[in-house]
């Protein structure tokens, strides 16, 4: 994808990694220049464009404008410099951000979790299986220091599901009843990697609880049986502190939730007509 600017001076590095203050880190010259946040702007809006034509979305789920008022962490990886183009082009991204979820395990228990989630990916289709997908997803993996196994996908393609069942060997889905997918290995007690504790921020608006990226791409506001039976409506579930101070801190996250507490914690294990509601509940799901 090319662009009518220069996009290294943009994005700086081949991977760049940019969070809601759109200031990719390792961007040479001075951090606040005004043409080049523009110019950053228009890449991520076209990115968020393309990702949602080639995937056949009514709107694009990402943009500059929602990166600002969310805290996800884009990953845009560009062409070699004056390779092809003396400008160089932007090859693909890949959007995650950490979510709270109500999520199923293999015993249809309720556990409220708060995953990384792949919330977009879009590689150029002129460029598609060359390895670029995999390049930016290793990136992501280090720089977060995530297995896949721990990751929750939002309503994946089916080039994504192959993607994942190639590179990663992910090919058993755990059903759940929302839109997110998780594989195999998700619940299991490998412990993960020490990570930093994350600073304190101030306290910021409460997000709504399990909200999918994509939701808004969807009418139906109600969430689905059985989270439709808790405090009311999305916004009036109950919240553990505040959400995950994020990249103005940047450094290593951990998966758990900030107040210490067991990062995936399990609700009910559920009767049998609670099974039996559960089980028509999933035959519904949909992406
Ligand atoms: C949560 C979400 O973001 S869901 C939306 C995911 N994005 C999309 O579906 C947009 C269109 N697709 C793409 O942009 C890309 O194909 C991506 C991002 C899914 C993968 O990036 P790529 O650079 O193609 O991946 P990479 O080259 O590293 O790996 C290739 C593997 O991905 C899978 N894959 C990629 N393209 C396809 C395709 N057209 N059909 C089937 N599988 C595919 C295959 O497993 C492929 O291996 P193979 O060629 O041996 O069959």
């Amino acid at each position: 994808m090319e662009f009518p600017f220069d996009v290294v001076a943009v994005l700086g590095e081949r991977v760049s990694v940019v969070d809601q203050h759109l200031r990719p880190a390792g961007r040479r010259g001075p951090a606040h220049r005004g043409d080049l946040e523009q110019q950053l702007r228009t890449v991520i809006d076209e990115l968020g464009k393309a990702s949602a034509k080639a995937q056949g979305l009514p709107a694009p789920v990402t943009s500059a404008a929602r990166m600002e008022s969310n805290r996800h962490v884009l990953y845009i990886l560009r062409d070699a410099e004056g390779r092809g183009s003396s400008k160089a082009a932007v090859i693909g991204f890949l959007k995650v951000g950490y979510k709270k979820l109500f999520l199923l395990d293999h015993s249809g228990a309720h556990n409220e979790a708060e995953p990384l989630c792949v919330l977009d990916f879009y590689v150029h289709e002129s460029l598609q299986r060359h390895g670029y997908g995999r390049e930016l997803f290793q990136h992501m993996l280090k720089s977060e220091r995530m297995e896949p196994w721990r990751l929750a996908v939002d309503r994946p393609s089916e080039k994504l599901l192959a993607f994942l069942r190639k590179h990663y060997g992910l090919c058993h889905p755990i059903p759940q009843v929302n839109n997110f997918v998780i594989f195999e290995g998700f619940f299991s007690n490998r412990p993960a990697p020490q990570r930093r504790p994350p600073q304190k921020r101030p306290e910021e608006e409460i997000k709504p609880y399990s909200l999918p990226e994509r939701d808004f791409l969807r009418e139906e506001a109600e969430p689905p049986w059985p989270f439709n039976l808790t405090a009311g409506r999305a916004g009036g579930s109950p919240v553990r502190g505040s959400l995950r101070p994020f990249l103005a801190e940047r450094g290593p996250r951990r998966p758990t939730g900030t107040d210490g507490a067991d990062p995936i914690r399990t609700l009910n294990g559920g009767g049998e007509g609670e099974r039996q509601r559960r089980a028509s509940s999933l035959g519904r799901a949909g992406r």
